[in-house]
C-alpha cells in the first residue's frame, strides 16, 4: 500500500544564537507523490533539510500538521514513524562493526530476522546503490563517505519502509552510479509503492528521477510541478536564475 504525506500550512521557526529569529520553513502546504518520488530543491539555507527533519520528527513544526496517512505525526511514538518513514542523512551513522553488522543492526535492534543474501529485497537493496559483496566484512567506519552513504541508504531500503526521507543521496556519486540510484529509486516505487522525497543539489539526478519538483526558496515553496515544468517552463525570475547558476549556493553544501 502506498503512503500519503501531507504536510498542512508549516511554519517553522528557529532562534538564533544573538535571539533574533529565523523563519526557516514559511506556510508550506505540500503532499508528497504517493508511490513516487518528489525532489525538493532550492537554494543553501532555504529550508530543504529542516523540512526532512520535520516529516521525520527530528524536530517538530513551530505551526501546522503533517499527515501520514491522514493521521497527524504530532500524536505519534517517533520511533514507531520512522519505522514507516526513513531518513537516511547525507552522511549516515556507522555503528562500529562491519558493513555487514551494519546493514543488519535495525533489524536485530527489532529483534527480527535479517533478510538473507538471496532474498530478492537484499539483492535489490544493495545492487541498487552498487554496494558490492566484497564490502560486506570491512569494518563500516573505515568506509569512504561515499562508500558509507550507500550503506546508509541500502540499510534505509533493506527495512522495505513505506517512505524515504533521502538528504542528498548522489553527493558522493559518480554520474553513473547516480543514474543507475535512480533506477533503483523508479524500480522501489513501482514494485513496492515506495513514496521517496529527495532533497538535491544534482539538477541532472532531479530532473531524471522526479515525478515532483519543489522549489523551496526562503522557507517558501515558490513553485512546484512536474520535472518537465519545473526544469523547461520555469515560472518565476528567482527559479530561472536557480537553475542556471544551480551551483552558486555559497558554501559548498
Ligand atoms: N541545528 C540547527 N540550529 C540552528 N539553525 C539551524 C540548524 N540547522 C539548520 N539551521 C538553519 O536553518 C536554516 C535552514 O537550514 P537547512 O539545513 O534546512 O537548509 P538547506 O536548504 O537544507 O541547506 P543546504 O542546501 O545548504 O543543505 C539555515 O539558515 C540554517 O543555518
Amino acid at each position: 500500500m502506498s503512503c500519503m504525506v501531507e504536510l498542512d500550512n508549516i511554519d517553522k521557526v528557529r532562534m538564533r544564537e544573538d535571539g533574533t529569529r529565523m523563519d526557516v520553513l514559511r506556510h508550506v502546504s505540500l503532499r508528497f507523490a504517493a508511490a513516487g518520488i518528489t525532489v525538493l530543491i532550492g537554494p543553501s539555507g532555504c529550508g530543504k533539510t529542516t523540512l526532512l527533519r520535520l516529516v521525520n520528527r527530528l524536530e517538530d513544526p513551530s505551526a501546522g500538521r503533517i499527515l501520514v496517512n491522514g493521521v497527524d505525526v504530532a500524536g505519534l511514538d517517533p520511533l514507531q514513524l520512522r519505522q514507516t518513514v526513513v531518513l537516511v542523512p547525507q552522511k549516515p551513522f556507522m555503528f562500529a562493526g562491519s558493513v555487514l553488522q551494519n546493514l543488519q543492526h535495525p533489524f536485530v535492534l527489532r529483534k527480527q530476522t535479517p533478510p538473507s543474501a538471496n532474498d530478492p529485497l537484499w539483492i535489490q537493496s544493495l545492487a541498487g546503490v552498487d554496494l558490492s559483496d566484497q564490502l560486506l566484512s570491512q569494518q563500516a567506519a573505515s568506509l569512504s563517505l561515499g562508500q558509507q552513504q550507500r550503506v546508509g541508504l541500502a540499510r534505509a531500503l533493506l527495512c522495505d519502509p513505506e517512505v524515504v526521507l533521502l538528504d542528498e543521496p548522489t553527493s558522493a556519486l559518480d554520474r553513473p552510479a547516480s543514474d543507475r540510484f535512480a533506477t533503483t529509486l523508479r524500480t522501489l516505487c513501482r514494485q513496492r509503492q515506495t513514496s521517496f522525497v529527495v532533497v538535491t543539489h544534482d539538477l541532472w539526478f532531479a530532473e531524471r528521477v522526479a515525478d515532483q519538483v519543489v522549489f523551496l526558496s526562503d522557507g517558501y515553496v515558490k513553485e512546484l510541478g512536474s520535472a518537465d515544468q519545473i526544469f523547461g517552463a520555469p515560472q518565476t525570475e528567482e527559479l530561472r536564475n536557480f537553475l542556471m547558476y544551480p551551483a552558486a549556493k555559497g558554501d559548498g553544501a
